[in-house]
């Protein structure tokens, strides 16, 4: 059986979401979860973007147990490899992950460059590479629209210049199963056991899973994967399904991972608490229709037990546990012996914050479960600074002929309320809420979703709101949706002003920048 590494992307390329901001310790925590999966490889961002990466980036490398820990680098900036060093010096298994456009379209567009000043760019990088760490990854950015030409003689420039990883991305969603066979077919075949292929999807077909699995089957070893398949635009190939089909057909395939299976669902739903970013009731393995099923009925034939349709259990992968319910009589040594369990690694104080948003939430709903636990760690802790703050919010909306509602805020430390009316409660209370802070942002998104079963689930709300040049999201979370709406909505309007023209690409010239947005 040949060993699949898994490389998880999700905390560098998954959150190039536009809007999507997660705080460093929030970063931190999640990297921790990643790592309990058992993947071999994290990569856990691109420390030259801005000096609260960087960061970051070092109290990962310092924390972060059990994978190996990678960063990324451009290859057309040295300094970015200075950076990368010391970021890496501080893990056990460091390795680096450099890149460069390989079709004529991206490099036109990105680098402006001939061919071959973009080889000699390439070599330069795995060479300064191999001065930051022993294992060297090198990407070739939009690979399966390249010319196999070009592609090949990118491709053994590295090699001779020593890369130990070469990886295939399909930046832009394009390839098929097939295509991908063939060209990773053919390169395996042709270089050495020792180099390691990976392979790098992303989702704009609805591709990504098959064309990570063909690409495995051609011979490749190394795949680059997102929980919850986060990216931007479709997203990237996600791991839960990925690691999945191999846990279901390795043996076919003569394949295996070291992935944790029954972590697959705590760590999925944690990043479903952190980005925002909803399932969706028919996604595979995660959606919450995923594991439902009626009796066949009249359409094949009147039996009353459940058809044997699941190909895994979701007991399998850890997506049941949800905890024993805890409630208002649970102690404060409990509820902090559970948010331990559940992978957070917090400081006293923290716990004790978390467990005063805990009893406010238990004395408005009977049991609380794991999945809103996860919620309020999330609102307990993780939230920029905070110059508004929602005091107090009342609704009228039904039958009345024009919803209303009255806002109290607190914006600088200063108490202001104001009323107003909308098409609905939710329309109203913004209405009153832009009046109040005086901007007027374009809200761009909007979803609500139940966190858990039952009629007094709390409702997670995440909306997207756009100022200017600024896109930023808000998130709420509460029993009455109507509040979660309005704690979204501070939440976002708290992020425009914190980052607000704040960007990580701002200290690059635009020929710089081009990494960024790949
Ligand atoms: C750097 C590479 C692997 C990348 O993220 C992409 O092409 O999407």
């Amino acid at each position: 059986m040949k060993h699949v590494a898994f490389l998880d992307t999700t905390l560098r390329d998954g959150i190039k979401i536009p809007g999507l901001m997660l705080l460093p310790e929030e970063k931190i925590q999640i990297a921790r979860q990643i790592a309990t999966l058992g993947v071999d490889i994290l990569e856990g961002g691109f420390p030259a973007a801005s000096e609260e990466q960087y960061r970051t980036l070092c109290v990962m490398a310092e924390e972060i147990q059990g994978p190996s820990f990678c960063v990324l680098a451009r290859a057309t900036n040295p300094e970015d490899f200075r950076i990368a060093r010391d970021v890496l010096k501080r893990h056990p298994k460091p390795r680096i992950h450099t890149f460069i456009p390989a079709s004529a379209a991206y490099r036109d567009h990105f680098l402006k460059k001939p061919l071959d000043e973009c080889l000699r760019i390439a070599v330069e990088a795995v060479k300064r590479g191999k001065d930051v760490a022993d294992h060297v990854e090198f990407s070739f950015v939009d690979a399966f629209r390249a010319s196999e030409n070009e592609l090949l003689k990118l491709l053994d420039a590295v090699l001779e210049a020593g890369a130990d990883t070469i990886t295939f991305a399909d930046t832009v969603g394009y390839a098929t199963p097939w295509l991908i066979e063939n060209i990773i077919g053919k390169i395996c075949s042709e270089i050495k056991d020792e180099i390691v292929v990976g392979i790098h999807c992303h989702n704009d077909l609805g591709l990504a899973t098959p064309n990570s699995i063909a690409a495995l089957r051609a011979g490749a070893s190394l795949v680059h994967c997102t929980v919850n398949g986060l990216g931007e635009r479709a997203g990237n190939a996600r791991l839960e399904e990925i690691a999945t089909i191999i846990a279901i057909h390795g043996k076919a395939l003569g394949l295996s991972t070291s992935v944790a299976m029954d972590r697959i669902g705590p760590v999925c739903r944690l990043l479903e608490r952190h980005t925002g970013i909803s399932f969706g009731p028919l996604k595979p393995l995660t959606g919450s229709y995923a594991f439902y099923c009626e009796p066949s009925g009249p359409q094949i034939g009147d039996v009353a037990e459940l058809p044997p349709c699941f190909v895994i259990r979701e007991e399998d992968i850890g997506m049941v546990k949800n905890g024993e319910p805890m409630d208002q009589d649970t102690p404060f040594e409990v509820f902090k012996a559970r948010v331990k369990e559940l992978g957070y690694v917090l400081k006293e104080g923290e716990y004790q914050r978390c467990y005063e948003t805990f009893q406010r939430l238990a004395s408005k709903k009977e049991n609380i479960f794991n999945s809103d636990l996860e919620l309020i760690v999330r609102q307990a802790l993780f939230h920029v600074p905070q110059k508004y703050r929602l005091l107090y919010l009342n609704v009228s909306a039904g039958s009345i002929p024009v919803p209303h509602a009255t806002v109290q805020l607190e914006i600088d430390g200063q108490v202001v309320q104001d009323a107003g009316f909308g098409h609905g409660p939710v329309d109203a209370a913004f209405k009153t809420i832009f009046r109040m802070v005086r901007r007027f942002p374009k809200l761009i998104h909007y979803e609500v979703k139940a966190a858990t079963l039952g009629t007094d689930a709390q409702g997670m709300v995440l909306l997207r709101v756009q100022e200017g040049d600024t896109i930023v999201d808000g998130w709420g979370a509460h029993v009455d949706i109507v509040l979660a709406s309005a704690q979204a909505l501070i939440d976002a309007l708290n992020k425009l002003e914190h980052y607000g023209g704040r960007r990580e690409v701002s200290e690059y010239t635009d020929d710089e920048a081009w990494s960024i947005v790949l």
